[in-house]
């Protein structure tokens, strides 16, 4: 069991070395971690935020952990130096194209959901996102118009092959959850959204056990507020993804909770290969001040230990004793507690 982990910037390294405390508590058989430079740590060591050493790491390991990058120092480089492109870079070089953000409400979280409780109290859903496509990865640039107006532009395109892959992993997905799948996107705008919809359309007579829906994204961004309740699994693409799965954050209680589980087709040993990491950010504001919510690290470990080497009873543990640590309302600054980071990690490991 061949693990890479990255911690990355700001509370990266703080959230990452609970995980990897957790990890290390179950006694795994031939667990093995080794650790790699990403972000603005890796540029100021190395002048790369995704040095080939740690490329190469991933690409020896079977899974990756991975923590967050992002320093506003690093503002003014150019968009290729930038810490953010560790993630991508990683996401993209290793195939990555499917990114699952599951948000359920633990119980005793109701009253510190955004949302009234009762209707936070309905939230079990996962938000499957394209992470190898769309405006992310498309031609994009600055320059200046004839009359000399300053102007960006970014590509967003979505060929036919990288909608029906992941498609095909939302309608399994919720083929094992529910059975049904909402797909989100701009198709009343977006030629490539109506690409998106055809796509998702014919890729559903495969699964007709799967009730299969449309919405709009912003209508989306309202009925996951509204009515959380009424999704299952949600399919979209990048940027939507990123954009509704920091919303649903909120609807369980915290950005802080939710992990996420990046995977493509490359099969290990043990399972198959991916990259585990919090949704959240390096959050700049809190880092080095213990107040990082631990959870959504903790959280992405147990995913790994489900998509990476097939030990849903591992990972079955963790989720438990996370479960057990929201419901003796050990929380954080980020849920109106005071435990520290390192607290919160402890309170699991006595559960585990
Ligand atoms: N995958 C990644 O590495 C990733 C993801 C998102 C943002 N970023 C980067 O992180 C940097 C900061 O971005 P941002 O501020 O927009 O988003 P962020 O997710 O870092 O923080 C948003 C807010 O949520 C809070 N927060 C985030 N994680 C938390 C946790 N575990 N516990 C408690 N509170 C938490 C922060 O304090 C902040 O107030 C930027 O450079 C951005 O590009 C990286
Ligand atoms: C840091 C950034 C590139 C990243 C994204 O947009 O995918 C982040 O927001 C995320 O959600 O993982
Ligand atoms: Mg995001």
């Amino acid at each position: 069991m061949k693990i890479a982990v990255f911690p990355g910037d700001g509370i990266g390294p703080e959230v990452t070395r609970e995980a990897v405390r957790v990890l290390e508590a179950l006694g795994l058989p031939g667990l093995v971690l080794f650790e790699g430079d990403v972000g603005a740590a890796a540029y100021r060591k190395h002048g790369q935020p995704l040095p080939d050493e740690t490329l190469n790491m991933a690409r020896e390991a079977d899974a990756v952990l991975f923590g967050a990058v992002g320093d506003s120092s690093c503002d003014g480089l150019e968009r290729a130096l930038r810490p953010e492109q560790a993630v991508l870079g990683l996401r993209a070089e290793l195939g990555l194209f499917a990114n699952l953000r599951p948000a359920t409400l633990f119980p005793g979280l109701e009253e510190h959901s955004a949302l009234r409780p009762e209707v936070a109290r309905q939230i079990d859903l996962l938000i499957v996102r394209e992470l190898n496509g769309d405006v992310y990865f498309g031609d994009k640039g600055q320059r200046r118009t004839e009359d000399g107006r300053r102007e960006g532009w970014d590509i967003m395109s979505y060929a036919e092959d990288e909608v029906r892959r992941i498609a095909h992993t939302a309608f399994r997905a919720a083929q094992g959850r529910g059975k049904k799948l909402t797909s989100v996107d701009k198709a009343n705008v977006l030629e490539t959204s109506q690409l998106w919809r055809d796509v998702m359309i014919e890729v559903a007579t495969d699964y007709p056990d799967v009730a299969l829906d449309h919405l709009y994204v912003d209508n989306a961004a309202m009925q996951l507020v509204r009515a959380p309740g009424q999704f299952d699994v949600i399919v979209t693409g990048n940027l939507f993804g990123d954009i509704l799965s920091d919303q649903a954050s909120m609807c369980v209680g915290s950005i802080g909770l939710l992990p996420s589980a990046s995977l493509g087709e490359r099969q290990t040993a043990h399972g198959t290969f991916g990259l585990y990491e919090p949704i959240h950010g390096s959050a700049p504001d809190i880092a080095g001040q213990g107040k990082a919510n631990p959870l959504a690290a903790i959280l992405s470990a147990a995913m790994m230990l489900r998509h990476s080497f097939g030990r849903e009873a591992e990972a079955e543990r963790i989720e438990a004793a996370v479960g057990a640590t929201v419901r003796d309302g050990i929380f954080g600054a980020d849920l109106g507690g005071s435990a520290s980071t390192e607290e919160i990690a402890d309170a699991v490991l006595e559960q585990l």
